[in-house]
Order: C-alpha cells, then structure tokens, then sequence
C-alpha cells in the first residue's frame, strides 16, 4: 500500500507523456519528488531541526514549481528548448536544497532566530507555505480567466495546489502526503481523459461538435429523425476578398448561430459545412427552426476589422461591413433513405438545390425530387 501513490502518479505520467503533454508531467514530478524526499527523509522519532528546515523549504518551493508548470503554455514533449529550462529549474532548486542543507549551519536558527523570535517554530513556516499555495491558486485562476482555449487540466491545477496546501500544512505527516499525492495522480488521469475527449469530439476552431462526435451520434438515433447539411454561400470568394482569419471568423459566428438550434444538435461537418441533426423531429417539423436560423445569419452584421466576433462598440463604428449567407438541405428516412448516412446524403442533394436556385435557401429533399436532383456534391473535409 505504501507504494500506492507511485503507483498512481507514475501511470498518471506515463498517459500524460503518451498525449504528449509535459505540463501534467511536471506537476507529477514535483509532487512525486517531494514524496521521495519526504519519504527518506520521514522523522521517526524526534524531528530534527535538518528535517524541519527541508520540509519547509520543499512546502515553499513546492507550490512554485506547480505554479510554474501550470502557468506556462504546453510545450509538448520534444521541446528541446523547453526542455532545458526545465531542467536548468530542477538542478537550480536541488543544488538550492543542498546547498541549505549542507552549507547552511542550521544550528544557527537554533542559536539566533529562536530567541529572536521566540514564537517562531517550523510548524507556523510551513502554515506559511500554505498562503504560497493559496496565492499560486489565485494567480493561476486568474491566468485561466484570461484563456481561450480551455482544458481541464488548466482548472485541475488549481485543485491540486488547494490539495497539496492541506497535505503540506499537515506538519510532516508523510502518510497524508502520499494519499493526498495520489488523488492528485487521479485527479491528472482524469483531466487528461477528459481533455483526451474533448480534442477527438470538438470542432478547435468553431467550439461546437466535431464530426466524429456526429458519427457517434447516428448511432443510438432512432427511426424518427431530420438531418439538415448547411453550407455557406460564395465563402471561397469571402475568404479570397477578406482573408481567411476574416473567413475563421465567420465560420465562428455562423456555428454560434447554428448553435442556438432549437430541438437539434448542430455539428461541424467539415470546411464551411455544417450538419444539423434533429432526433425525433419530420423534415416538415424543423423547417421553420432552419429559416430562423437562415434568416438569423443573414441578418448578421460582420464588422470587417473585428478581431473576435463580440469585439467592442467603438471598433464596431469603425468597421466596414458585410454580410453572408447560408443554404441548407433537409432530409427525413424514408423507403430509399433509411441510415442518417443516407438521410444526410440525400439532405446534401437538397443543399446542392437550394445552391443552384440562387442561394440563401432551404431546401427540402422528397422521394421524387431526389430522383430529380442533378448530383451529389462532393463532401468536403475540414
Ligand atoms: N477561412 C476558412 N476557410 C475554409 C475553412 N475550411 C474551408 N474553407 C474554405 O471554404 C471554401 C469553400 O469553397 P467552395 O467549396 O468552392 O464553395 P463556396 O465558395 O462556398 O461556394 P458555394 O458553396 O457554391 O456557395 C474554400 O475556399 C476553402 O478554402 C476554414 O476552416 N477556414
């Protein structure tokens, strides 16, 4: 049992080196390393002054080192660079470590700080160190405030310093320690699974669901459904007039928009389509929900100088605008059309349509017509 916590923090940073992710790494490795030292440095009967000062001096560089690991961009694992900061960071604190420990005279603080201060003892240091935590959480909240691309590592920092704050304020109690380190060992796995799914379901740019997510999806829908394909109109031509950061933008802002479907799921086909996917719903049922969203987009404003969509009034004033819009197809299962892949694919001929009758249309796929559509379009990937 008593190796539990390696056990835990060592699986913990074999996932994370494996998503090639080193600032989980890190903060694995100072809590792991703090364990050690503890561990072979524990009291067994008297604590010695050498092992009061070593204990504080790690619950002060401890909340640091976590601080420093969350707070810094990821790296990856192959950073070179990166690398050898990091490395340069741990040999500074270790000869740090030493140097306290075996040049400093610590009877010293037995002789002249104690009488000094009388009150002072090393229980009230490492409380102290406890504050160190507690600000290194404030800071790293604050940094996270600020963030756009969020994981849930970002906010399982923060838990762990609050989490290592209580053991290390626990005075030389190696046993809380180590329980304490490893729920931290799980708490890593678990952000890291999370972040895992996030990055395989999620669409980066847009923030809405991704394709694979849309799969997954189809599969427990039931006989009853729409599927509508949404595209944008002439968004080769936007991109090539206004730049493809502008185009970014406005493949944000039509998902935003899409998002706000009523009664469906909107997902990020691929490119500049969208799919819509409306469980228990007739393609009759979502038509007026799908022009409210056409209209929706059509109607919005886009500032040509917006660096984000939401940017402030006063650069609004100043922006030249323009506006784009979407043509949609819709599709229910039918005799021909029995999987969502065939719904969505006869969805798509409907969007084909609804392009070539001038754009900014929806339009709705029925047996007939289907024979009648011209062709499929070719998909596109994103
Ligand atoms: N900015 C940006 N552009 C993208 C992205 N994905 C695809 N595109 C662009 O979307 C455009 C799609 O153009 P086309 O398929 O020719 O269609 P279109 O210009 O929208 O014309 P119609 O669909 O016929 O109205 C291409 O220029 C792609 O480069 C993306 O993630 N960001």
């Amino acid at each position: 049992m008593a190796y539990a916590p390696y056990a835990v923090m060592l699986i913990a940073g074999f996932i994370s080196l494996w998503l090639n992710r080193l600032q989980p790494f890190l903060v694995l490795l100072s809590v792991f390393m703090v364990n050690v030292i503890f561990s072979f440095f524990a009291p067994s009967e008297q604590v010695s002054i050498a092992q009061s000062v070593l204990f504080t001096l790690l619950s002060f560089l401890l909340p640091l080192n976590l601080l420093l690991w969350s707070v810094l961009s990821e790296k990856g694992i192959q950073n070179t660079a990166f690398n050898n900061f990091v490395l340069a960071v741990f040999v500074a604190q270790g000869v740090l470590i030493y140097w306290v420990m075996r040049e400093l005279n610590l009877q010293w603080i037995e002789t002249i700080a104690l009488p000094i201060f009388p009150g002072l003892d090393f229980y009230h240091l490492s409380f102290a160190s406890t504050l160190g935590f507690l600000l290194a959480g404030f800071i790293l909240s604050l940094k996270l405030n600020g963030q756009k691309q969020l994981r849930v590592f970002s906010h399982a920092g923060v838990f762990v310093l609050l989490l290592m704050a209580f053991a290390l304020n626990q005075y030389l109690q190696v046993g809380v320690l180590a329980w304490v380190s490893s729920m931290v060992g799980l708490i890593v796995i678990l952000s890291l699974v999370l972040d895992a799914h996030h990055i395989a379901y999620m669409d980066e740019l847009t923030g809405i669901k991704g394709r694979r997510a849309l799969n997954e999806f189809f599969m427990g829908l039931g006989k009853r459904y729409a599927i509508a394909m949404v595209d944008i109109d002439h968004f080769k031509n936007f991109n090539d007039t206004h730049g493809h950061d502008m185009g970014d933008q406005v493949l944000k802002m039509v998902a935003l928009i899409l998002d706000t479907v009523v009664g469906g799921k909107a997902y990020r086909y691929g490119g500049e389509e969208f799919t819509l996917v409306f469980p228990g719903k007739s393609a009759e049922q979502v038509t007026q929900e799908l022009e409210r969203l056409r209209e929706e987009v059509a109607n919005h404003v886009i500032y040509l100088n917006e660096a984000e969509v939401g940017s402030n009034k006063a650069k609004k004033a100043s922006s030249k605008v323009v506006s784009i819009t979407i043509s949609l197809g819709v599709a229910e299962p039918d005799a021909q059309h029995t999987t969502p892949e065939q719904v969505m694919k006869f969805a798509d001929e409907g969007l084909y349509k609804a392009k070539r009758l001038g754009r900014n249309k929806l339009v709705r796929s029925m047996g007939k017509s289907a024979k009648a559509a011209p062709k499929t379009r070719a998909k596109k990937s994103a």
